[in-house]
């Protein structure tokens, strides 16, 4: 009997052993179990519950209104569809900032009724109080800095962060806090190339980057960035796929089946 080795997990532990490896860390988001399914079968090494659900599933202009029960949700969904990859899971806006108690609380829900290993949280210094007493609880921590969308309002838009001196030296700061808190990797959203190379350098937890260049030490994007899904796409991102072009194919092909009456044919048919 021939067996197939089972594929090894990836834990957070390997976050800093591919780091020192030089190994490139993959992420992609997931919002339910079909596609995590996938994605965890293609050998992705961490799926990213993002709040980013909220733009890209639930019909909001942004994340901000993504509520913990929303996300408690996917979360389930998609460990559940998981098999080998690291499940980590944003946590909303309004359910970490307070207070570490408050995060403490928040990111139990999504392990407990979740069933994610790691939570993400947006923010540097002023975050780093929950990111230690997360870390203390063993729960692994994920930074994310650069532009954080659950900040829009006060940052004023969708830009690149951290151009200029001083925007940089405050990023450093921020993700060298977040490190020194505990963190166990940080993703740097729409950060200057050089800058997310220099982070990446100043840390020994891996940066995962999203428009923030070549010199991360790993990449995530929006799934349906990635695979050409829906009708827009930042211009960090590329498309690996077609997939809604396909699924639109398939769903047409259906309907004109049904319609010409050669879908269900005989062997679609159950006899008497
Ligand atoms: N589908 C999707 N992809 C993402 O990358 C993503 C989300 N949703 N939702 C949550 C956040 C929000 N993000 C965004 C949203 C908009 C822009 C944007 O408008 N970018 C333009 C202009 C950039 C600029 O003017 O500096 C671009 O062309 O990239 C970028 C990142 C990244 N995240
Ligand atoms: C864009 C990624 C990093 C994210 O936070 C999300 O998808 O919510
Ligand atoms: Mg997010």
């Amino acid at each position: 009997m021939s067996t197939t080795p089972a594929p090894a997990p990836f834990r957070v532990p390997h976050l800093r052993r591919a780091k020192e490896n030089g190994e490139r860390l993959t992420m992609l988001t997931a919002y339910d179990g079909a596609t995590a399914r996938i994605f965890d079968d293609a050998g992705i090494d961490m799926l990213l519950v993002g709040d980013s659900i909220g733009d890209n599933m639930l019909g909001h202009a942004t994340t901000i209104p993504v509520t913990l029960e929303e996300m408690v949700l996917a979360t389930r969904s998609v460990s559940r569809a998981t098999r080998r990859s690291l499940v980590v899971a944003d946590l909303p806006f309004g359910t970490y900032e307070a207070s570490a108690q408050q995060a403490h609380a928040s990111a139990v829900r999504l392990m407990k009724e979740g069933g994610a290993a790691a939570v993400k949280m947006e923010g540097g210094e002023r975050i780093a109080a929950q990111v230690s007493l997360l870390t203390g609880a063993g729960i692994p921590v994920v930074g994310h800095l650069g532009l954080t969308p659950q900040s829009e309002h006060l940052i004023g838009g969708k830009r690149v962060q951290g151009r200029g001196e001083e925007a940089a030296a405050r990023l450093r700061r921020d993700a060298l806090a977040l490190a020194e808190a505990g963190a166990v990797a940080l993703v740097l959203e729409m950060v200057p190339a050089p800058l997310a190379r220099a982070v990446s350098a100043d840390l020994e937890i891996p940066t995962i980057g999203i428009g923030a260049g070549n010199g991360c030490d790993g990449q995530v994007l929006v799934w349906l960035d990635m695979a050409g899904m829906g009708d827009w796409s930042p211009r960090f991102a590329r498309q690996f796929g077609q997939v809604g072009a396909a699924l639109h194919t398939a769903t047409t092909d259906y309907i004109a089946a049904v319609r010409d009456g050669s879908f269900p044919g005989p062997e679609h048919t159950y006899e008497s």
